[in-house]
């Protein structure tokens, strides 16, 4: 039965991006007049921060499903042993210390990521989340207008995953990570299907313009993302275990940063499926190569 929840409090943790939400115990069953407020808050603030929820695998996934339908844990990397839906985010397997937002080399990307930790460096080990709206509305008119009509490929296999000191571990985890291949096109301005905000859609996973040539995807990609990446469009949030990061996948980009040497690090991540982006013109994004791994259908073991 659903238990009113009340006392929800926000507070901005940076002017441009993220808030931290007090007075919820996320054990509980949450009413829906709660989870219409939480809802609220992601579209304003875009990450939203609970400290101290100590979930448990099946809360974190019961949090994530009222806010709709989960994805399975990846389109390549199998899920935690006995739980479909979630994925281990494990330090000694990779880390994601590039700019991207989640599983964009699909065509439905998720809509939303949750992070679960559990295990966190004494120091370190941080999570950035950029505000990607605010980054293009910071970009000038000319630059605007140029990303305005620009398409960009994104695809899983590329150089990202190799990690300049590779163990066998992390070998193994990229080869994995690479054994289907996904190509997709979506707009590099994306509008926001709740909020109708612009942002810029690119990250990791954007590999090239469309009609344009490596080198020249390469150098827009680094100028477009300088925006996504300057400070005033980031929050940092420094882990605690038991926190429950939850953040819009459609209008957020984040970086883990790597700076805990060989320290135990340790997240859970479930993720909340999403539709298929559509530009300004309202094309909608589509698929080069791979399926459109629609929630992530399980591959032939
Ligand atoms: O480890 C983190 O803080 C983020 C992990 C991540 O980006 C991911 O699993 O997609
Ligand atoms: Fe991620």
């Amino acid at each position: 039965m659903a238990v009113i929840s009340t006392d929800l409090r926000v507070r901005k943790v940076t002017g441009r991006i993220g808030a931290e939400v007090a007075g919820l115990d996320l054990r509980i069953d949450l009413d829906g007049e709660t989870v219409a407020a939480v809802r609220k808050a992601l579209l304003e603030h875009k990450a939203l921060f609970f400290r101290g929820q100590e979930l448990d695998d099946e809360g974190q996934q019961r949090f994530a499903a009222r806010f709709g339908e989960l994805t399975r844990a990846h389109p390549t990397v199998p899920s935690l042993e006995g739980s479909p839906n979630v994925l281990r985010v494990d330090s000694t397997e990779g880390r994601a210390n590039n700019w991207h937002t989640d599983v964009t080399f699909v065509v439905s990307p998720p809509s939303a990521s949750t992070l679960r930790s559990i295990t966190v460096p004494p120091f370190g080990g941080d999570t950035l989340i950029a505000n990607t709206a605010t980054a293009y509305r910071d970009l000038p008119d000319p630059l605007r207008d140029l990303a305005d009509g620009l398409w960009a490929e994104h695809t899983n296999d590329y150089d990202y995953a190799i990690p300049p000191a590779q163990t066998a571990q992390t070998k193994a985890f990229r080869e994995v990570f690479v054994s289907r291949k996904y190509r997709t096109a979506h707009p590099v301005v994306r509008v926001h299907p709740e909020t109708g905000e612009r942002a810029l859609f690119i990250g990791g996973f954007a590999q090239r313009i469309v009609g344009l040539s490596n080198t020249e995807s390469r150098d827009l990609l680094r100028l477009l993302q300088t925006y996504v990446t300057r400070p005033e469009n980031t929050v940092r949030w420094t882990w605690a275990p038991g926190d429950l990061a939850f953040f819009d996948n459609r209008i957020t980009q984040h970086y883990a940063v790597d700076d805990y040497g060989d320290l135990p690090r340790l997240l859970h991540r479930v993720t909340v499926a999403g539709g298929v982006p559509t530009g300004l013109d309202g094309r909608n994004s589509y698929a080069i190569e791979g399926d459109d791994a629609a929630h992530y259908t399980p591959i032939a073991a």
